[in-house]
């Protein structure tokens, strides 16, 4: 679905309102392009609205500049429904889990039998049926400094707001005691990888269940083939140097991340 046709543009930070339905940014069926579940046909939908700025978010028009239509839940569902062949529902953003009625989506997906992923940023934790939260916790390298922001924005507030809110201990041991999970690194370069194990010791200490290094999983950063170009090779071998995994990014490979990939 496009929504080009009847969006709205939110200025308020990040908060896009409650109501009885979703912001939503676009839906649409690929193959899921990251993590372990890569390949696997899937109905992605997209909400719009961020609790944090990362200076390299890939969708821009969800967190700096948020951009949807307003859709209800019978809606939502019967679009995903128009796809016949899916079984996997990914539930993505922004940040999907800061907005209440996506428990609802959750609820009525499994009730419909589908394995859902929600894409998070591992700093909200809903009462809601998961198949596997894909956490991608956001690192120090993610926020964004005057040097380092989206072209045209004014990172302002948002550089001591994103680096305040993003890593939430609690909220992530959480996660991973409820959840089947995957955590999820954007990796810029080798300086993100002492904070990485830190995060992980600290998770590991803090946690009730095991997290093995095969549920940590490098991404490369980049959100067009020619970045992704300079960052994945290095990626890949810190993967193999502290053995976590490494996971693709198929649709910047396949579709250089054009909307509705
Ligand atoms: C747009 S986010 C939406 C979900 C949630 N807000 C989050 O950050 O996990 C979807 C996924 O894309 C990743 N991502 C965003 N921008 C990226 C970039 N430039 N390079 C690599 N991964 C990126 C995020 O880390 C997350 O795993
Ligand atoms: N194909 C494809 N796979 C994805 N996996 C996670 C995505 C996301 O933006 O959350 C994403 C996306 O935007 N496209
Ligand atoms: S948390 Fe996710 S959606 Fe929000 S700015 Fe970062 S990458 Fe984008
Ligand atoms: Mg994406």
């Amino acid at each position: 679905m496009p929504v080009s046709d009847s969006v709205d543009r939110d200025d308020s930070a990040g908060e896009v309102g409650s109501g009885d339905g979703l912001p939503i940014n676009e839906l649409f069926c690929s193959l899921q392009g990251e993590g372990r579940l890569a390949g696997v046909p899937s109905v992605f939908v997209r909400t719009s609205g961020c609790n944090l700025r990362c200076w390299f978010c890939d969708s821009y028009h969800t967190s700096w500049e948020p951009t949807h239509a307003w859709m209800d839940l019978e809606t939502i569902l019967a679009e995903i429904e128009s796809y016949e062949n899916a079984e996997h529902v990914v539930l993505t953003g922004g940040e999907p889990l800061i907005h209440e009625t996506a428990v609802d989506l959750l609820e009525e997906l499994s009730a419909r039998g589908y394995h859902t992923t929600v894409e998070t940023n591992g700093t909200v934790v809903p009462d809601a049926p998961i198949d596997l939260a894909s956490i991608s916790p956001k690192l120090e390298s993610s926020t964004p400094t005057p040097e380092r922001a989206p072209a045209g924005v004014d990172a302002g507030q948002w550089e001591q707001r994103h680096e305040a809110d993003r890593i939430d201990l609690e909220a992530l041991t959480s996660l991973v005691e409820t959840f089947d999970f995957q955590l999820k690194f954007v990796v810029t370069d080798d300086g993100d990888m002492p904070e990485i194990l830190d995060l992980l010791a600290e998770l590991r200490e803090a946690s009730d269940e095991p997290i093995r290094d095969d549920d940590v999983l490098l991404m490369p950063e980049g959100a067009t083939r020619e970045q992704l170009a300079a960052t994945r090779t290095r990626v890949a071998q810190l993967a193999i140097d502290h053995g976590f995994r490494y996971t693709p990014r198929l649709h910047v490979d396949l579709w250089n991340d054009a909307p509705e990939t």
